[in-house]
C-alpha cells in the first residue's frame, strides 16, 4: 500500500510539474528561448522530472518512516533494556549528521552535473540540427571530437557523483554497523552483569540493526533524491520567469496601428535596435518596410505582436497599447508570417488549417491561389494531402514560403504583417504575390518588410529604416 501510495503521489507531482511546464512555455511564447535553451526544455521537462520522482515517491514517505521507526522501538526497547535502547537512540541522529556534512559538497556537486548534462544536450541538438552545415564544411570530425570532450566531461562529472553517493553510503553504513555494535555490546554488558536475561539481550541485538536500516534507506534516497532537487532547480528557474501580463481589453477591427517614439533593446544587447521611431499603418493601406539588413524591420512586426514588451514609447492598435489588448483578440486581428516558415510533419491541408481550424477546402484553395501555390499543390499526386516532411523538407524554400503566404492569407486577419515574404521566390511568382496582395487584400491592411525595391512600387506608404530610426 505504502508504494502505491508512494508511486501514485510522485505521478501526480510529475503531471501537475510537467503540465505547469507547458502552460509556462505557452505563457512565454516566443520569447522562451531568452529563458531558457530548447534542449534544456526537453531535458527539464523528461528527464529532469522524472528525476524527482524519487523524491516524492520514496524519499518523502522514507523520511516520516525513518523518523518514526527509531522513536517506536525504542519505546518497545525501553521496557526491555533501558541503557542499550538509550545507545541506540543516540546513535541514529548520526547519520543525518552525515548526509548533512556531506550536502553542501553534493548540492555543488550535482549542480555541475546538471549543468554539464543540458549543455551536451544543447550542443548535441544544435549539431544535430546542423548537421548539414558541418558535413558541407566538413567540419563534423571537429565537432565530433568537441563533442567527444563535453561527453568526456560529463562522464567525469557523472562518476565523481557516484563515488560521493558510495562514500556516503559507506560512511551511513559504518556509522548504522558501529551503532547496533555499541548497542549490542551495552545490551551484553548488562547481561554479564546480571541486569538482563537472554532473552533481553537476543531481543536488543534482533532489534539494533533496525533502529539504523530506516534511517540509512533515507540516506541513499536522499541522494537520488538529491540529483532531482538539483534538476528542480532548473525547473522552478523556469517557471518563476517573469511572464508579461496578458491584456484584457478587446480591440474593434477599425483603427490603425501607431507606433510613438519606439525604442527598443533587446535583453543583453549592448546598444537599442529601435531607436525613437514613429510610423502609422492606416487601415486599408499597403505600408512597405523597407531597410538594410539588421536595421530593425523584423524587430518593429514583433513588437507589433507583442512577441516582446515595448519599454520606450508606444505601440497602440485601434488606440489600445498593444499591452493591454487580449492576446487572443489581438491575434485575431494581426496575421503575421515570419522570415522562416515552420511547416509541421502534416499534410498541406492540415499545414495550412492552422491558421483557421474551420477553413473549408474552397477558402484553402482560394487563400493558395492568392499565394500562386495552388498550380504547385494541384499537380502533386496526393495534392492537399501530400505529407511535407519534417520542417517541410520536402517542399523548395520558395514553395515553402508560398505555403506560409497562403496560410497568413487564409488566417483572414485585417492586419497582414509580412516578414520578407517574397524573398525566396522567383521574380514571376513575386510579381504573381505582390499583385494579389495589393489587388487582392480585399480591405486588408497589408504592412510588409522588405530590402526588394519591387516592394516599394506596389506599397502606398513606403518607410525607410536605417539603424534603428526612420530615414
Ligand atoms: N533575439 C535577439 N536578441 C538580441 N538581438 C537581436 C535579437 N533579434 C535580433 N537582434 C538584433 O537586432 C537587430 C535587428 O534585427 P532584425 O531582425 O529586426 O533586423 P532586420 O532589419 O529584420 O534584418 P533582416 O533584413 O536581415 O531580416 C540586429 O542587429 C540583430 O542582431
Amino acid at each position: 500500500a505504502s508504494s502505491r501510495q508512494s508511486h501514485l503521489s510522485s505521478a501526480e507531482v510529475k503531471l501537475r510539474l510537467r503540465d505547469l511546464i507547458y502552460r509556462k512555455l505557452l505563457a512565454l511564447g516566443p520569447r522562451y528561448r531568452s529563458v531558457v535553451s530548447t534542449s534544456e526544455v526537453v531535458q527539464v521537462a523528461v528527464e529532469g522530472v522524472d528525476q524527482l520522482e524519487t523524491y516524492f515517491g520514496a524519499y518523502l514517505s522514507q523520511f516520516f518512516c525513518a523518523m518514526l521507526a527509531p522513536v517506536t522501538l525504542f519505546a518497545v526497547l525501553r521496557f526491555v533494556n533501558v541503557p542499550a535502547a538509550a545507545v541506540l537512540l543516540v546513535c541514529v541522529p548520526l547519520i543525518p549528521a552525515a548526509i548533512a556534512a556531506v550536502q553542501t559538497w553534493a548540492k555543488r556537486l550535482l549542480g555541475t552535473y546538471w549543468g554539464r548534462y543540458t549543455s551536451l544536450g544543447d550542443t548535441f541538438l544544435e549539431n544535430l540540427q546542423g548537421l548539414t552545415t558541418l558535413k558541407v564544411y566538413r567540419a563534423d570530425a571537429f565537432k565530433q571530437r568537441e563533442m567527444n570532450e563535453e561527453a568526456e566531461r560529463f562522464r567525469r562529472v557523472t562518476m565523481r557523483v557516484l563515488t560521493m553517493q558510495l562514500n556516503s553510503i559507506t560512511i551511513m553504513d559504518l556509522v548504522a554497523f558501529c551503532g547496533a555494535a555499541a548497542g549490542t555490546w551495552v545490551a551484553v554488558t548488562q547481561f554479564q552483569a546480571g541486569a538482563v536475561g537472554l532473552a533481553g539481550v537476543l531481543f536488543t541485538v534482533l532489534v539494533a540493526a533496525d533502529f539504523f536500516i530506516p534511517m540509512r534507506q533515507l540516506g541513499s534516497f536522499f541522494h537520488i533524491a538529491m540529483n532531482g532537487m538539483a534538476a528542480s532547480e532548473k525547473i522552478f528557474r523556469l517557471l518563476d520567469a517573469d511572464v508579461p501580463a496578458d491584456g484584457t481589453l478587446p480591440v474593434p477591427d477599425e483603427g490603425p496601428i501607431v507606433a510613438r517614439g519606439l525604442s527598443f533593446t533587446y535583453p543583453g544587447a549592448e546598444g537599442p535596435t529601435l531607436r525613437d521611431l514613429d510610423i502609422e499603418v492606416p487601415r486599408g493601406s499597403f505600408t512597405a518596410v523597407v531597410g538594410r539588413s539588421g536595421s530593425g524591420k523584423s524587430t518593429l512586426l514583433k513588437l507589433f505582436m507583442r512577441f516582446w514588451d515595448v519599454r520606450g514609447g508606444s505601440v497602440a492598435v485601434s488606440g489600445t497599447e498593444v499591452a493591454d489588448v487580449d492576446t487572443d483578440n489581438l491575434r485575431d486581428l494581426e496575421g503575421y508570417m515570419t522570415q522562416d516558415t515552420h511547416l509541421f510533419h502534416d499534410s498541406i491541408r492540415n499545414n495550412l488549417r492552422i491558421a483557421r481550424l474551420d477553413a473549408t477546402d474552397d477558402e484553402i484553395e482560394a487563400a493558395c491561389r492568392a499565394a500562386s501555390v495552388h498550380d504547385f499543390v494541384a499537380g502533386l499526386p496526393q495534392g492537399y494531402d501530400t505529407p511535407v516532411g519534417e520542417l517541410g523538407d520536402t517542399l523548395s524554400g520558395g514553395e515553402r514560403q508560398r505555403l506560409g503566404l497562403a496560410r497568413a492569407f487564409l488566417h483572414d486577419a485585417p492586419f497582414l504583417l509580412l516578414d520578407e515574404p517574397t524573398s525566396n521566390l522567383d521574380s514571376l511568382n513575386e510579381a504573381q504575390v505582390l499583385k494579389s496582395l495589393a489587388e487582392g487584400r480585399d480591405g486588408r491592411t497589408v504592412l510588409l518588410v522588405s530590402h526588394r525595391e519591387s516592394t516599394m512600387r506596389v506599397a502606398d506608404r513606403v518607410f525607410s529604416v536605417e539603424d534603428g530610426r526612420l530615414s
